[in-house]
């Protein structure tokens, strides 16, 4: 089938940056597993020029409609839903505005600065009966499906005791523009938020819905944080963060790593279980690509995973999938999820004494 006869939908992208560029590339693709024809048909940049040749570049084959402002993509009646891949601290407004106008709405991760926020935003969309999620696509590679009935399901590697994620990403806050987005304290810069939610994502992949973990019981968190600079506030970026959750009714602790100050090499996590383990590997720790298993006494084995693409588009046929079926929150990606994650989040910030002034 060619993707032209699939079911439609219409997306209105915000801001003609870097993961912007990514996504709307992914979603142009002719893939042969597609379950969803993606039409760009709208792009808000900050200029019309900057968003013409962002569509020009990333998008040649659509016909976006290209507004310079974010407000012409809510208002655009042919957008079904918006995609928001603007700075970490614009998330809250841009969704809020989505969702007043009634689009769908995908949000770049972190959803919001702090957990308060997000719980906002996910009111707003569940009480304007919108579908709403958090775009942490890593969860939607098939790679991650496959982990947790490895993990689960075949129990392949017995009990599992420990996982270790570390999201390693070269790109210290001193050798970027201050105003810059992943250097800017005021646009919410910082490992945690940006990387470190990827290594929390894993871990809780791991770990959150292992057999015989109680679910009322948040794990035990200590968290420590290198900052850029300890004494000037403004410059209070996080450069390197761990994160130990405790899970004591499964004898089980996840170790949360990120840093902006090394690029991690392809293997970016480890599972161990009583019976073996399983490295996790890829270009990073959010584009995962293969796994290697090594249950004792046998040999590894290695599978790798094939991806079309960056890899977007495994998020992007799911959220439409969601969307057809009615549904309001993502079935992969919950809201609980989601909240689960940014209070993990705001507790290891409160543990480091890493305060944003969208927290205050
Ligand atoms: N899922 C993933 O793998 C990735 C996710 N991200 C997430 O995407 C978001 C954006 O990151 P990224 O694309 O790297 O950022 P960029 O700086 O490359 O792009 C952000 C865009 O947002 C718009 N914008 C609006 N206000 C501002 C402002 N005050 N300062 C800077 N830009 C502004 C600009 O677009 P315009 O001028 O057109 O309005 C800008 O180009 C972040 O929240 C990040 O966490 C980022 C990279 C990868
Ligand atoms: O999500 C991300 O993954 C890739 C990085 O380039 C980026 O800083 C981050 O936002």
């Amino acid at each position: 089938m060619s993707n032209n006869d699939l079911p439609t939908l219409r997306w209105g992208i915000l801001g003609a940056g870097l993961i912007s560029s990514w996504f709307v590339s992914d979603l142009c693709l002719e893939r042969a597993e597609a379950t969803t024809k993606h039409i760009i048909q709208a792009i808000g940049s900050s200029s019309k020029d900057k968003g013409s040749t962002f569509a020009t570049k990333n998008c040649p084959s659509h016909k976006p409609n290209i507004y310079d402002s974010y407000d012409g993509v809510y208002n655009d009646p042919e957008v079904d839903i918006v995609y928001i891949g603007t700075p970490h601290t614009l998330h809250r407004e841009n969704a809020l505005a989505a969702i007043k106008a009634g689009k769908h709405v995908l949000c770049e991760k972190p959803l919001a600065i702090n957990s308060r926020d997000s719980q906002k935003m996910i009111d707003a969309a569940r009480e304007k009966c919108v579908f709403f999620m958090k775009a942490v696509w890593t969860r939607f590679f098939p790679i991650a499906k496959k982990l947790h009935a490895l993990l689960h399901e075949e129990r392949i590697i017995g009990d599992i005791a420990s996982v270790h994620v570390d999201f390693g990403l070269y790109m210290p806050v001193g050798e970027k523009d201050a105003n810059h987005s992943t250097a800017s304290r005021a646009l919410g810069a910082g490992a945690l938020l940006d990387i470190g939610i990827y290594s929390l994502t894993w871990a809780s992949i791991v770990l959150d819905s292992a057999p015989g973990r109680n679910r009322d019981i948040e794990p035990g968190l200590t968290a420590s944080m290198l900052f850029y600079s300890e004494t000037d506030v403004d410059k209070k970026v996080d450069e390197e963060v761990a994160v130990v959750l405790r899970y004591p009714e499964l004898k089980a602790q996840a170790v949360c790593t990120a840093s902006m100050l090394y690029k991690k090499g392809e293997e970016f996590g480890q599972v161990y279980g009583s019976k073996g383990s399983i490295t996790i590997g890829g270009v990073s720790a959010s584009k995962p690509g293969f796994l290697v298993l090594r249950v004792n006494d046998t040999e590894e084995k290695r599978t790798d995973f094939e991806v079309p693409g960056i890899g977007f588009h495994y998020e992007a046929d799911a959220v439409a999938e969601d969307i057809r079926a009615g549904r309001i929150q993502s079935s992969v990606c919950s809201w609980d999820h989601t909240m689960t994650i940014m209070k993990r989040m705001d507790t290891a910030r409160a543990i480091c004494g890493l305060v944003y002034p969208q927290d205050e």
